[in-house]
């Protein structure tokens, strides 16, 4: 479904992404780990078109990336939830969801979206009319990720969906992530550094060292060996 290829990435003189392959497959739970710093986030963005590349390849689909329009990125069916949510605090609930919708010419098309995002978080509902910025972390997490599936993507990109959230509230993060992969067809790709997280969500792993894709496969393969090596500080 995704597939990157022989990634090059700079901020300015700095080498961030180093030769990067990544492959995303249809149906997927694939969760990219590494230490902080380590091109994580680059990499999403990279692929969201949010940081210039200077070598290499993204496919979607068998689009290229590169390829594709500014104007016409919102209509490729990716959804991103970024680190630190990105929330409207000033606005509403159910603004915040409207919000990628009023832009469009095709906004008819998405006359029930909303309804159905309420009936995936019955707590927005609740919510709607309250100011998102008075949202606990764990409800403004679920309107960053409501706000994600207003344009019905069939890949859902989210960078740290449990950073700083409290612990109960993680699990439940981590059904929602099951369910849309489960019941809704949602092929997800996610950063996640908590490991329990990621051995409960993740159906794959990638992990990323100084800018280098070192290693991957299915979570079940995720070792010891290769948690000392990569991942532990
Ligand atoms: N806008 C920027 N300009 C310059 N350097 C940046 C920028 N954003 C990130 N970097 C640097 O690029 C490197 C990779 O950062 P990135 O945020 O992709 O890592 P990460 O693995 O997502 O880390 P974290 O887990 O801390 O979010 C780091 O050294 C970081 O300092």
């Amino acid at each position: 479904m995704l597939d990157v290829r022989g990634l090059n990435q700079f901020y300015g003189g700095s080498h961030t992404l180093w030769d990067v392959d990544l492959a995303v497959k249809a149906g997927s739970r694939t969760c990219l780990m590494g230490r902080n710093g380590m091109g994580k986030t680059t990499l999403l963005r990279a692929v969201m078109g949010l940081v210039a590349t200077r070598s290499g390849e993204i496919r979607y689909d068998g689009r290229d990336l590169g390829k594709v329009p500014a104007e016409a990125r919102a209509g490729l069916r990716i959804g991103y939830v970024p680190q630190g949510r990105e929330i409207f605090s000033q606005l509403s609930v159910e603004e915040n969801l409207r919000i990628g919708i009023y832009a469009r010419a095709d906004k008819a098309r998405f006359a029930d979206v909303i309804d159905r995002i309420y009936a995936i978080f019955p707590v927005l509902k609740q919510m709607s009319r309250r100011r998102g910025g008075d949202l606990s972390g764990g409800q403004q997490q679920q309107l960053a990720i409501g706000r994600a599936l207003v344009l019905d993507p069939q890949l859902l990109i989210l960078d740290e969906p449990c950073e700083g959230i409290q612990p109960n509230i993680v699990h439940e993060i981590g059904d929602l992530i099951l369910r849309l992969n489960q019941e809704h067809g949602l092929t997800v790709l996610l950063v996640e550094q908590k490991l329990p997280f990621a051995r409960r969500v993740a159906s794959e792993f990638r992990i990323i060292d100084k800018g280098r894709m070192v290693a991957g496969g299915e979570i079940a393969a995720l070792s010891d060996e290769l948690i000392r090596a990569h991942l532990t500080v």
